[in-house]
């Protein structure tokens, strides 16, 4: 299992460009088993997710070719099967999002259930929720589950919690569904909307994305287009902490500041200097890091795959910071691993008390998830010694070349 070898590093300098959103890519891939024409996404980023995500389309019959670096053309014209098997599945969650496609597309789709995972339980009732407004009948038996539609007819449904995913699926299956459906208290993400103007370019009437309230009007075929996905905006917040937390000085190219602004909101209230400048950001560290407190939100508020690394630079500002994680029950598995490295922090329910220290020292340390992984690697630029993270595959399905971005911004990094 490879490892990534982090030594203390200089102050961050340079310029870094940022790819495309994985959480962009991911449902956008799914959803290009709706269309029966050519279909080219450019910026794709190159990231074990996206991988599996092609695989799973493949096993369906789509027909993919890679023909550039980020640019894949698919083919879903004669897409053959509806089901997703176990090994795919359990890679990834998100495998899950080719259930609403399949549904509007050819009627029936079935998948192992997918299971929980660190950050938690991770059910997936409200998408079941909207699959059967739409008219689906839903089995789950052995641990699989199967939807299934003569017929989809457009409804009314309000999500209980603006999930991501149930908003992204409901969608998608209500595309080619009988009338008009409306999605209330809607995920309004801006991956929501990159997934909304992809499928209104197939030819979808979806309007609202966005907003809390989404209307989608059903439509007989979709074809094809050409889309770039948008930059991600989670991957541009981890580098600009990265500039923040080594006191370095970072030009963070290709984001769409609209997107980041709870993030740059933080790091100034922490006494870093940001400088916006149409699609790229400035961040210039402070010897004088203050700590702050955060709150995870759905968007527009703080971003739950930004709470992990704000807790590495908050482990090293000045004062007592607190961070409340609300979006997922279980998203502080980092904790134990930082604390391994010297942080002072305690859990108390949903919340995280941040004492700040003056310096983390390193240490064998586990990349629980994704983002656990990506607040390690940080931590580990600040630590006195050379810290090694192991699991570091987790990484991988967020980060294309992390290490190479690292480097070339100055950073001790190497795999091993
Ligand atoms: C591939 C992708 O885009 N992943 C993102 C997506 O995940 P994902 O789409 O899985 O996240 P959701 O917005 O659905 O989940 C948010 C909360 O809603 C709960 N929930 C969700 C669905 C459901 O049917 N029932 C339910 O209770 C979840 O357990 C969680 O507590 O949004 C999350 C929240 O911004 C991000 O952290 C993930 O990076
Ligand atoms: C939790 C994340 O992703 P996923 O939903 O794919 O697990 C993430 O990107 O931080």
């Amino acid at each position: 299992m490879e490892k990534l070898i982090v030594e203390k590093s200089k102050p961050l300098k340079g310029n870094v460009r940022i790819g495309g959103a994985k959480n962009s890519a991911l449902p956008i891939l799914a959803a290009s088993l709706l269309g029966t024409e050519d279909i080219i996404l450019e910026d794709v980023p190159k990231l074990k997710d996206v991988e599996v995500i092609c695989e799973v389309l493949s096993s369906l019959g789509a027909k993919i070719e890679f023909l550039d670096k980020g640019i894949i053309k698919i083919n879903s014209k004669d897409i053959n099967n509806y089901e997703t098997p176990y090994e795919l599945m359990s890679k990834m969650r998100a495998s899950f999002l080719v259930m609403g496609p399949l549904l509007t597309r050819i009627g029936k789709t079935k998948t192992s259930l997918p299971g929980g995972c660190a950050i938690g339980t991770r059910p997936i009732d409200l998408h079941l929720k909207g699959f059967r407004a739409l008219g689906a009948q839903i089995d789950v038996d052995h641990g699989n589950i199967g939807a299934y539609a003569g017929k989809l007819v457009g409804d009314r449904i309000y999500l209980d919690f603006p999930s991501v995913g149930a908003t992204e699926n409901i969608m998608m299956a209500a595309v080619m569904a009988e009338g008009e459906t409306i999605i209330d208290n809607a995920a309004m993400e801006p991956e929501i909307v990159d997934l909304a103007n992809f499928l209104n370019k197939l030819g979808a009437d979806i309007k609202g994305a966005g907003t809390s309230s989404i209307r989608i009007k059903g439509v007989k075929e979709l074809g094809g287009c050409t889309h770039s996905i948008i930059p991600d905006r989670i991957e541009a917040g981890t580098y600009m902490v990265a500039a923040a937390i080594t006191k370095g000085d970072v030009v963070v190219e290709n984001v769409i500041t609209s997107h980041i602004k709870p993030i740059i909101a933080k790091l100034r209230e922490s006494g870093c200097t940001i400088i916006e400048n149409n699609d790229k950001v400035r961040v210039i560290g402070t010897d004088e890091l203050k700590a702050v407190d955060i709150k995870t939100l759905p968007y527009p508020g703080f971003p739950t795959d930004m709470q992990a690394q704000f807790m590495s630079l908050m482990s090293v500002a000045k004062g007592t910071s607190v961070i409340i994680e609300t979006v997922f029950e279980n998203r502080f598995m980092h904790v134990d691993e930082l604390k391994r490295m010297g942080a002072d922090i305690k859990i108390d329910g949903r919340s995280a008390i941040i004492q700040g220290i003056d310096n983390l020292m390193s240490a064998p340390v586990k990349a629980t998830d994704l983002r656990a992984g990506a607040a390690l690697i940080l931590a580990g630029l600040v630590a006195d010694g050379v810290t090694e993270i192991r699991d570091i595959y987790h990484v991988d399905r967020g980060y294309e070349d992390i290490e190479g971005k690292l480097i070339r911004l100055g950073a001790n990094v190497k795999r091993a």
